[in-house]
């Protein structure tokens, strides 16, 4: 099951992404906005992570205008990594190499068919392991270290 969320800067996109999900049969839960109405992408942004750690939800896809706030948020859930997207290349190699756990992308910065072309790479590339997994571990020390 995948977690999907937006603010109102990426309202749009989720729509064509849900849709593009529909077309794959891919499973997802929607956890807004619901409308193009202006909202707050932290509070989506927790939704969506929040689904992730209670086990609800594999990955999740977070969209807002940029992109970028609502990773910003994502990333300070203990447990989530929160990859900007808004190239083929960087989203195979944030899933080989970082096992991405969410992919977040700009509404206003790239276009549908790009977008879904990200999420297909997101959701069918697998982690490498090996010395990325060395990597992993000292991002999780990182966040042990930095609780308070
Ligand atoms: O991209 C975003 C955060 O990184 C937001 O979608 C953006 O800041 C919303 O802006 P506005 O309220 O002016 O529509």
């Amino acid at each position: 099951m995948i977690a999907i969320g937006a603010d109102h800067g990426g309202y749009a996109l989720k729509e064509e992404i849900r849709a593009h999900l529909d077309e794959q049969g891919v499973a997802y839960k929607d956890f807004g906005t619901y409308e193009g109405k202006s909202c707050d992408y932290p509070d989506i942004a927790e939704a969506v992570t929040g689904a992730i750690n209670a086990g609800e939800c594999e990955r999740g896809i977070l969209i807002c205008g940029t992109g970028i706030g609502i990773s910003i948020a994502a990333n300070k859930v203990k447990g989530i990594r929160a990859a900007l997207c808004s190239d083929c290349y960087s989203a195979k190699y944030t899933r080989l190499h970082n096992d991405a756990n969410v992919l977040c992308m700009g509404g206003r910065v790239i276009a549908g068919g790009l977008a879904c072309e990200i999420v297909d790479l997101f959701l069918n590339t697998a982690f490498e392991g090996g010395r990325h997994q060395r990597r992993l571990d000292k991002i999780a020390a990182i966040e042990e270290r930095n609780e308070h």
